[in-house]
């Protein structure tokens, strides 16, 4: 053997006999390891895998372990190698392994880097407001991100489709620049969408970003639909699908959701898609009445119940008998009702105040909440049986950020709803404003939304409503950064990234703001690959 061509090799080399005696070990192994020829191997436990050790396995079973991963760590630091055997017969007798070690600390590292550069370009894709595809010579999708998976096909894996097929238009005639289209998805049908295609520079391929503008055909399409509510999203067409299918049984069901999601509306949805849509829906908020006359609201009274209960009335629960019962901001209900709730649900009867006769009826009973009743619950502000009771089934309304995609067609009806009531003839929306609002996270959700859009039809002058006539917080919400709001960040393509989608990747303001030249950003941009 030629031990010298050995030494030179930058894969170690060890061979260990059938004894576990160290019979060789080459100039690499030797550094990496610090082992020398003569040592048995038995004690010194070298390798992760050594509980395995071949040597032994092969005295116990006549074969060799398969080892899954190769990337083996050494027990003496934690280095990890790449490590294979070979076994070696002697006259068609077991001698021993030869065993062949590579530093992969490096590779390790490289796999990393790859690791966190892909889940960072997924997450940028991701919290883009545009659908963004890119495609290859032959219009075939490449990648993708989850807004135009949503506006293209929803729930299916775009990948490998065609994508002049999936939009029914040919890819020659979308713009290079931004600019208002239509489009046919298998989502939507037509809709109307700001886009542009443009080729990347390597040749190979383009890119396809796109978002939905409201359009005034769609607008009537909203007008039309006279449940008011409107929605597009995947999340929220999933939402609907629980809905429906929990809403011909009989069991309680809790809305749990931000203020202005749309509980109510999903409660009346709920209601209307039951047996039960020809019968009473009763909504009672919780929060919106005294707690003194909460009882009487929810339950009803005699005459001579208290002063000035000159007659009979009834209550909430008797009027919705029948139909369903919507218990709105039920966290904020006070613990004694919750205990006559509680009797109400298990019993299905009750007594109205001051009356002595039990009363049974039939109701359904939703109820919602923006608060954590569970959490109210471990404060011991919520009985915990009726939570229980309460939350049969629990639908999460997700919040208006969590379904930007709803947003333009929320605009459309809005737009439609208040331009019919203040007999105004609004057409529709100017495409900066609506970038700006797509841009916004609206923590009072579709209410704030709607709130915005009523104020728009009312102060717009013409037939469009204009950036003009937004709010502040809107207009001025995309905050161009600060050399100082910098100084925190620590990576520099995140610190580009920022920079850019603050200026709408305008490349003169980055440059600008980051304080280095437009050679130096476009080096750095081509660089973390963001060209
Ligand atoms: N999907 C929708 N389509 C159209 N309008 C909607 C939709 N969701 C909500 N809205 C409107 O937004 C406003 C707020 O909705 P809603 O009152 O149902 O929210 P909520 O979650 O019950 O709020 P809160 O917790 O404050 O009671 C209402 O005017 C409602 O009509």
């Amino acid at each position: 053997m030629d031990l010298d061509l050995l030494n030179n090799l930058s894969t170690g080399v060890i061979f260990v006999d059938k004894n576990k005696e160290i019979k060789y070990v080459n100039k690499t192994a030797k550094d990496i390891l610090n082992i020398k020829e003569g040592q048995s191997c038995k004690n010194l436990k070298m390798f992760d895998i050594c509980k395995k050790c071949p040597i032994d396995y092969y005295n116990k079973h006549s074969t060799f372990p398969e080892f899954e991963d190769f990337n083996i760590t050494l027990s003496c630091c934690s280095k990890k190698v790449c490590y294979s055997f070979k076994p070696v017969f002697e006259n068609g007798e077991f001698a021993g392994i030869i065993e062949e070690i590579r530093d992969s600390t490096k590779v390790n590292q490289y796999i990393e880097i790859i690791k966190k550069e892909k889940e960072f370009s997924h997450l940028i894709l991701d919290s883009v407001i545009d659908a963004i595809v890119v495609v290859d010579n032959q219009g075939k999708i490449i990648n993708y991100n989850q807004n135009a998976k949503n506006l293209l096909c929803r729930e299916v894996d775009i990948k490998g489709m065609n994508l002049s097929l999936l939009i029914k238009k040919d890819l020659k005639e979308l713009p290079s620049s931004r600019e208002d289209i239509i489009i046919e998805t298998p989502a939507y049908g037509k809709i109307k969408v700001s886009a542009v295609f443009t080729r990347l520079k390597s040749g190979e391929g383009s890119i396809f970003s796109f978002y939905v503008v409201p359009d005034c055909m769609l607008s009537q399409e909203a007008a039309s639909n006279k449940s008011r509510l409107i929605t597009k999203s995947s999340l929220m067409v999933y939402v609907l699908d629980i809905a429906k299918t929990v809403a011909d049984t009989t069991a309680n069901v809790l809305l749990e959701g931000e203020s202005g999601t749309g509980k109510n509306v999903l409660a009346k949805y709920i209601h209307n898609q039951s047996s039960r849509r020809d019968k009473p829906f009763v909504k009672i908020n919780c929060a919106a009445i005294p707690d003194n006359l909460l009882e009487s609201e929810l339950f009803g009274y005699v005459k001579g119940a208290f002063t000035g209960a000159v007659k009979d009335k009834p209550g909430k629960v008797e009027l919705a008998d029948g139909g369903t019962l919507f218990l709105d901001e039920i966290g904020e209900l006070p613990t004694y009702l919750q205990s006559k709730l509680l009797h109400l649900i298990q019993e299905k009867e009750f007594e109205r105040l001051g009356d002595t006769k039990t009363k049974k009826v039939d109701v359904r009973i939703i109820a919602a909440t923006n608060k954590d009743l569970s959490q109210l619950v471990k404060e011991g502000k919520f009985r915990e049986d009726l939570y229980y009771r309460l939350k049969v089934i629990s639908i999460k309304v997700p919040a208006l950020r969590e379904r930007k995609e709803d947003i333009p067609f929320l605009i459309n009806y809005f737009i439609d709803l208040y331009s019919k009531q203040y007999n105004k003839h609004i057409k529709g929306i100017s495409p900066e404003a609506v970038r700006l609002l797509l841009n916004y996270d609206y923590p009072g959700n579709i209410r704030e939304l709607e709130n915005i859009i009523e104020r728009a039809v009312i102060l717009a002058k013409g037939k469009f409503i204009e950036v003009s006539d937004l709010p502040d917080e809107i207009v001025y919400n995309t905050k161009i950064l600060t050399q100082n709001d910098l100084d925190e960040e620590i990576d520099e393509k995140q610190k580009i990234l920022r920079v850019l989608e603050s200026v709408n990747w305008n490349k003169s303001k980055a440059a600008k703001i980051l304080n280095i030249d437009r050679v130096t950003l476009w080096r750095k941009l081509k660089k973390y690959g963001l060209v």
